[in-house]
């Protein structure tokens, strides 16, 4: 048996020993956790019968307050115990099929010996030895093994800087509680070790990648000190895995007071999140909340507009461009979607603070109650110096003691006693016992009969009257729709407004189509946002204090306009952004300007630019390729991980097409591939694909319906393909007729970009430029002609 042998043997050894640990503390807790439930059960049961309730006397009610209290205390601690428990219980039924995935040997300065650390998903503390037998790869110690090589090291604690020197770095493969696989490593984190994961076929769930984190993405998952992080990465360099374990960090380092709710990411799409809800309860941690920002706007505006989802948005821009409105629509989307509309919104927002808004009439069986003429005067009654918000609470105020007044008039009305004849039997037993619990009916009284019909009356007409109070509450008496209209209805408003703004030439064309769909109640993506915050302007935002940490994956899809309004809505969230320029597909960031307009936003002190330049997903050969077809592509680097040449064919009719790609899919299902994407420039090519190939091959069509991916062959557009990553990718048609304008360049290239293992090109008739531009020693070409 050789040294390493020996070596290897020994690792075994303390495995089982630390299984065997842990299969020991994990019997322990599981009793543990019946009883306490048990405990938890029989107080809940007595918390009542242990109480006596006197409210009379003020001594006896202060110690029942007292003794309810602590009853109440005694409960939610033995809860908070039993929650830890059996979190405990989860990391250690993780820990027990693979403890750990790594080992340092450090020897702090001033000690003789160097003492071993192991790392794993959540830390082991034996209290027998009193030490740990596994570190969580979370704690501060940790951070060696993702920030340095072997030799002079150093790490912050709580307490100050520790400095040491690391004598070993090891990692290990444990599965079932067997070491599969162990490297001692150099320089950085094996790239063995990356290689063996990075070779893995896909199935539809994103990993977990704690034993592999690089050094630069550990800097960005373990910042705490910024307001503002901005990670601008190149496709596959791992940015939403990042944002992930950044996830799981936190809830670890703040564990006292963060909690998963008070998290938010922002996904692109909701196949998106289904595809990365896996990796926190991998990694023992409960989801955070997951949206994407369509589900906010249409939580927000569904009840008033149909809203266009941002898919929908895309589809347009990518098939009508032979549409004649298509040039002021890019135009009109350009500009919605700038801070400088943020300024041409707050301009009209003082200028109605002085005149301007509209408001609707309040109605009540078809008979005007209050005019919107009232409301408005009574609003400019008030001292112009009030933001509008709270002039219109004062204004809900006085409306409500309006309808106060006006309920009291109603009573009389002949329409009321027409509905008292038409209440129920309940509805009369209940005025009945009201009557009595008042003792206002007397036996023979003869005013019963009045007193009786006039508490009827005022019940009919409170009920009436009710959703009326409670709208007003909610400031439905102001005409939000037609106040942003009114932005539109004349297109000479805007130079009022701000005659220092550059008018774009469309401008009026703009208005017109602007105007037409909220004419239908239909409010353009584009629109959705601008107004929203038009809206918040006049009502007052609402904000949201609970939500301390915001992620935003795929940011290059947020306009800066988005951006401007999250930091409204989410006042005292830190902001974690993360995104790729080069794969930004809508309209709005053909600007190409990035993050700059966010970076305005936060003070330079507490933001912070992180760059990802290192490509994980796809092989060598796969990224050598793709990289070649954006501007600044050889700052990429790819991963030394092998495998051939994408292949370029050139087909020139439709039929060889089909036939072509259904072989393949033969071919790469024989291969072993679980997953397969076909994907198509839109959903209506992707229609099409999907009935062209039906029958000929067992496939699945995604839609923007679609939750969850599934393995097997897929056909799905490029939005939808976004951030998620396939086996192996086909892309059905890159000619050029497909790929021939400038703007369509990042939508090609975030397609090639999802392929992990192959990736093969068809083209019907001449071949994308893209392509072409791209050395051709790093693709295979064929032409079928
Ligand atoms: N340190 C790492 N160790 C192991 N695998 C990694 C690491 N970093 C990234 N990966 C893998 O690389 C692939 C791409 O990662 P991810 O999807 O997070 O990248 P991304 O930057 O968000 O990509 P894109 O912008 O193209 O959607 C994933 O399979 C991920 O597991």
């Amino acid at each position: 048996m050789n040294k390493w042998e020996r070596e290897w043997k020994e690792e075994q050894q303390r495995v089982d020993h630390v299984v065997q640990k842990i299969s020991k503390r994990l019997s322990s807790l599981v009793q543990q956790t019946s009883t306490m439930r048990a405990d938890i059960v029989e107080i809940r049961n007595q918390f009542w019968e242990d109480i006596t309730v006197n409210v009379d006397d003020p001594i006896e009610a202060a110690e029942t307050y007292a003794s309810i209290k602590q009853q109440a205390e005694v409960l939610s601690e033995r809860e908070r115990s039993h929650r830890h428990v059996r979190n405990q219980l989860k990391t250690l039924s993780k820990l027990q099929h693979s403890p750990y995935f790594a080992r340092i040997d450090l020897k702090v300065e001033d000690e003789e010996e160097a003492e071993p650390i192991y790392m794993g998903v959540g830390s082991f503390f034996d209290e027998e030895s009193e030490t740990f037998l596994i570190y969580d790869w979370r704690a501060p110690i940790s951070s060696l093994y993702y920030d340095f090589s072997p030799g002079e090291v150093e790490y912050r604690t709580p307490e100050g800087l520790v400095k040491g020197v690391m004598e070993l770095k090891r990692q290990y493969l444990i599965r079932n509680g067997h070491i599969d696989s162990m490297f001692d490593t150099g320089i950085t984190i094996g790239d063995e070790m990356l290689r063996e994961a990075l070779g893995r076929r896909s199935d539809m769930q994103m990993k977990s990648i704690v034993a592999t984190i690089q050094k630069e993405q550990n800097q960005i998952i373990r910042d705490e000190r910024n307001r503002l992080l901005i990670v601008q990465g190149a496709a596959g360099s791992g940015k939403t895995s990042v944002a992930m374990q950044r996830v799981a960090y936190l809830l670890y380092r703040y564990r006292d007071t963060l909690r998963p709710e008070n998290i938010v990411l922002f996904s692109p799409n909701p196949l998106f999140n289904s595809y990365v809800a896996t990796v926190l309860p991998e990694l023992g941690e409960e989801n955070m909340r997951q949206t994407t920002f369509q589900e906010y706007l249409e939580s927000q505006l569904s009840k008033t507009f149909e809203v266009e989802d941002p898919f929908t948005q895309l589809e347009y821009i990518l098939t009508h461009e032979d549409n004649r409105s298509y040039a002021a629509r890019i135009a009109g989307i350009t500009i919605k979607s700038s801070l400088e509309f943020m300024d041409v919104i707050q301009s009209y927002v003082a200028f109605l603070g002085q005149q301007g808004l509209i408001f609707k009439d309040i109605r009540f069986r078809d008979e005007v109650l209050i005019s919107a003429e009232a409301i408005r005067e009574k609003f400019y009654s008030f001292d112009p110096a009030l933001r509008i918000p709270n002039r219109m609470r004062l204004v809900a105020e006085w409306l409500i003691e309006e309808l106060k007044e006006r309920e009291i008039q109603e009573r009389s009305k002949s329409w009321v006693e027409d509905e008292i004849e038409l209440l129920s039997k309940e509805d009369y037993l209940k005025v009945y016992k009201k009557l009595r619990r008042q003792k206002r009916f007397t036996d023979q009284s003869f005013d019963d009969f009045d007193r009786e019909k006039e508490m009827l009356s005022s019940m009919v007409v409170r009920k009436e009257f009710k959703p009326l109070l409670t709208k007003v509450n909610q400031f439905y008496f102001i005409d939000i729709p037609a106040i942003y209209r009114q932005l539109y209805t004349n297109p000479q408003f805007i130079f009022e407004l701000r005659p220092e703004w550059e008018v774009p030439s469309l401008w009026e064309e703009i208005c017109v189509q602007t105007v037409e769909k909220l004419k239908h109640f239909e409010l353009a993506y584009e629109d959705a946002t601008p107004y929203l915050y038009l809206k918040d302007c006049i009502e007052g935002f609402r904000i949201n204090t609970s939500v301390r940490h915001v992620f935003i994956d795929e940011a290059q899809d947020f306009s800066p306009f988005h951006f401007a309004f999250m930091k409204q809505i989410f006042p005292l969230s830190k902001l974690t952004v993360l995104g790729d320029l080069n794969q930004g597909l809508y309209a709005h960031n053909m600007t190409d300007d990035g993050f700059t307009s966010l970076l305005s936003l936060y003070d330079p002190e507490e933001t912070r630019v992180f760059k990802l330049n290192r490509s994980y997903r796809s092989t060598w050969p796969i990224t050598q390729f793709t990289r070649g077809m954006i501007p600044g592509g050889q700052d990429i680097e790819p991963f030394q991980r092998e495998g051939s040449k994408p292949m370029v064919t050139q087909v020139s009719d439709k039929q060889e097409l089909e036939r072509k790609v259904a072989d393949r899919i033969h071919h790469l299902q024989l291969a072993g591939h679980q997953t397969i994407a076909i994907i198509c420039k839109t959903a209506k090519e992707s229609k099409e694909v999907y009935t062209a190939l039906q029958g000929k091959v067992p496939l699945s069509f995604i839609h923007k319906e679609t939750t969850t991916l599934k393995k097997g062959v897929v056909v799905i557009p490029t939005y939808l393909a976004k951030g998620v990553e396939f086996d192996a990718v086909i892309i059905y048609n890159g000619s050029k007729s497909q790929y021939g304008r400038e703007s369509e360049r990042k939508l090609f290239y975030t397609s090639c970009t999802r392929a992990m293992h192959e990736l093969y090109i068809y083209s019907l008739g001449e071949i994308t430029p893209f392509i072409s531009e791209v050395s051709s020693d790093t693709y295979v070409l064929e032409r079928n002609l």
